[in-house]
């Protein structure tokens, strides 16, 4: 654990109000319960990319923010955290207030948002140097993961579904599985081939959740320096694969792939475009291949000490 956050820390409150879940009254809940404890300033973002010019802009400032607090899913924590890469002045604590809330999953479990904000202020938190990684084809900055295939192809469905919260993406991709046919793909890691042949899914992070409640990467390390992978092969009946990702049980199933390194490269090796999502975010111009290298402890964040293992700092 680290001390608290002091007395006289000066706080900015970033919110997305258009996240499946930042509606107005957590908002003000989350500004009050900061300002209880330092000056806290709210800016709700106007539009797309504008968390991270605000978080940019602010810490540029003479008397830059000890802790950003982000309100928001994890889109919205995507651009926070691309504006707060390459700087250690700043510690990061994720409020969920998305739909799939993966990050906050990630790095707190199931604990209520009002706690976490408590045991920030009260040395009850851990305070950890978290891994990101980098798209190489877009420069982006990546926090959650990225992935291809099925669940990739689940966001264009998830637009389509009136379900809200954790049920919308489990609608989704059942209804991606339903409708998915393998690729022909790869997966290196580290140069290494770890997998070649009729692909469902590649996923990459980072996180252990992916769309708030799929344990794509149980065996993830948020601060080991590394990224983790898992492939889905089409020897894996796509419908089967959400109850098998909901618990990790997919771990022991043949036909499917775990690995660890610091520079994987997903491809589609027919030639055609490859369908890639990183932090619930479908790209739009990918290539055949896509390349997530580390970095390492990239981003200071506030987690439960129990989650993210790992030195303090
Ligand atoms: N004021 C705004 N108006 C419109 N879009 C915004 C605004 N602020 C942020 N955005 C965009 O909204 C998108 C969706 O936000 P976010 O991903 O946080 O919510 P979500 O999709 O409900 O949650 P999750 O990703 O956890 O499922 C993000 O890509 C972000 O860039």
């Amino acid at each position: 654990m680290s001390g608290p956050l002091s007395d006289t820390g000066h706080v900015l409150v970033i919110a997305n109000p258009t996240a499946g879940s930042a509606r107005g009254p957590l908002l003000a809940a989350v500004r009050d319960a900061c300002a209880a404890h330092a000056e806290s300033e709210l800016h709700i973002t106007t539009a797309k990319g504008d968390a991270t010019e605000s978080v940019q802009r602010a810490l540029a400032e003479r008397r830059p923010p000890d802790l950003v607090v982000v309100v928001g899913g994890d889109g919205t924590v995507r651009e926070v955290v691309e504006g707060m890469a390459g700087t250690s002045t700043a510690t990061l604590l994720v409020v969920p207030g998305g739909t799939g809330n993966s990050v906050y999953r990630m790095l707190w479990g199931e604990r209520p948002w009002a706690e976490a904000v408590r045991a920030v202020f009260t040395g009850q938190a851990a305070r950890r140097r978290l891994d990101l990684a980098r798209l190489a084809e877009t420069g982006a900055t990546v926090c959650l993961g990225a992935c291809s295939g099925v669940v990739a192809e689940a966001l264009d469905y998830a637009r389509r579904t009136p379900l809200s919260g954790r049920a919308r993406y489990a609608k989704a991709l059942a209804d991606a599985c339903s409708a998915h046919k393998p690729y022909p793909g790869r997966v290196t890691v580290d140069g290494k081939v770890l997998f070649e042949g009729d692909t469902v899914l590649a996923n990459v992070g980072g996180g252990r959740y992916r769309g708030g409640q799929y344990l794509l990467l149980p065996l993830s390390e948020l601060t080991d320096g590394l990224l983790d992978v898992c492939v889905v092969s089409g020897q894996v009946e796509p419908e089967r694969v959400p109850e098998l990702i909901r618990s990790g049980g997919h771990l022991g199933e043949p036909g499917v792939y775990y690995g660890r390194g610091s520079r994987i490269r997903v491809e589609r090796t027919d030639g055609e475009t490859l369908v890639f999502e990183h932090d619930g975010e479908l790209i739009a111009d990918t290539a055949a291949s896509m390349t997530l290298r580390v970095a390492p402890g990239a981003l200071p964040v506030w987690a439960d000490p129990a989650i993210a293992a790992g030195p303090a700092w």
